[in-house]
């Protein structure tokens, strides 16, 4: 019911479904302090049933998480049945769509979009969590058309950190790692570098390494690691294929050494950052924002009065 938007309609105006993502569906919509568009996920709460720590687990992951290429969770509106969670808008939707109308990418423009996947994951991994679900369906293209990661939903932050071992199998199959799906003990971060093999190769060649629609086989196939090497692959991108789609986790390559891969340095010159760019300095800006807000919720209109360095 109507009652139940109440207080997302306070402070957005909320247009049209432009998405739906497993058990939540994702509506446009507005800040009327800002006029920023923002995407809103909706859960039902009975609809969630067992996928209710899902929920929990993405928004506890996202509230620690502020990275320019991790989806920003602005806000989250919590009423008896639904959970809203307020997000950053990406118009470019998913990266999955952008590689399938490209049919592949040229070296390039993968190595745009890979230095902001490594750059993501190091970061995710820097905070102690693994995201456990890569893949390009979970990149969106934002209106800059640089890369977000979403979905959070089977992340883990292990207790005694990321080198302790996991345990659930989860996951898309033909992303998953050989030790996830051989059902052993096995460390996220480190299924997280399979995955990204497997995404990077999707880049380049607009197919996957590993692939059969009946699962098993595909299990068979992701254990014994052999994949195709298309004529367009370069030495380097074969080179690099070959440090991340190692079955053996600990031949794989990690994300520190990822972060300074000649792959991914070449044409730039400088390693990829992984620090986040994001800081609340508690400066004037903030100090606006924060302000525009204490007077929305006194009751007074916001305005902003002609103050020019506002806008530099
Ligand atoms: C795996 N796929 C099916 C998932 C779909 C889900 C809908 C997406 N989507 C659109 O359908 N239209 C446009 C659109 C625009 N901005 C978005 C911003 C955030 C999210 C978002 C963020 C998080 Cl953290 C999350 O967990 C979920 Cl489910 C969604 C989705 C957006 C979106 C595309 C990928």
């Amino acid at each position: 019911g109507l009652e139940e938007y109440e207080e997302l309609l306070k402070d957005y105006d909320v247009w049209e479904t432009i998405g739906t993502g497993g058990f939540a569906k994702v509506k446009l919509a507005q800040h009327k302090l800002t006029g920023e568009k923002v995407a809103v996920k909706i859960m039902e709460k009975e609809e969630l049933g067992e996928d209710l720590p899902r929920v929990q687990t993405e928004i506890a992951a996202m509230m620690n998480l502020s990275h320019q290429h991790v989806c920003t969770l602005y806000q989250v509106i919590e009423t008896p049945k639904r959970i809203f969670m307020v997000l950053e808008y990406c118009p470019g939707g998913e990266l999955f769509d952008y590689i399938v109308s490209k049919d592949r990418l040229e070296e390039c423009e993968a190595r745009v979009f890979f230095r902001q996947i490594v750059s993501a994951v190091a970061y995710v991994h820097g905070q102690g969590f693994a995201h456990r679900d890569l893949k390009p369906e979970n990149l969106l293209i934002d209106e800059n058309h640089n890369l977000k990661l979403i979905d959070f939903g089977l992340c883990a932050k292990p207790k005694g950190g990321l080198e302790c071992r996991l345990q659930t199998c989860c996951g898309s199959p033909a992303y998953a790692a050989p030790e996830l799906i051989r059902g052993k003990a096995y460390i996220g971060s480190e299924a997280d570098l399979w995955s990204m093999g497997v995404l990077l190769y999707a880049l380049l060649c607009g197919f996957l390494p590993f692939d059969d629609e009946n699962v098993m086989v595909l299990y068979r196939k992701i254990q014994r690691g052999k994949y195709e090497l298309p004529s367009w692959l370069s030495s380097s991108s074969i080179q690099l294929l070959n440090q991340l789609l190692q079955v053996e986790p600990k031949q794989r390559i990690s994300i520190k050494e990822l972060l300074v891969h000649p792959w991914l340095t070449q044409e730039y010159g400088c390693d990829v950052e992984c620090h986040s760019r994001f800081t609340w300095k508690y400066d004037h800006l903030t100090a606006c924002y924060l302000i525009l807000v204490a007077m929305k919720a006194s009751g007074r209109p916001p305005c902003l009065l002609s103050s020019p360095q506002l806008l530099t």
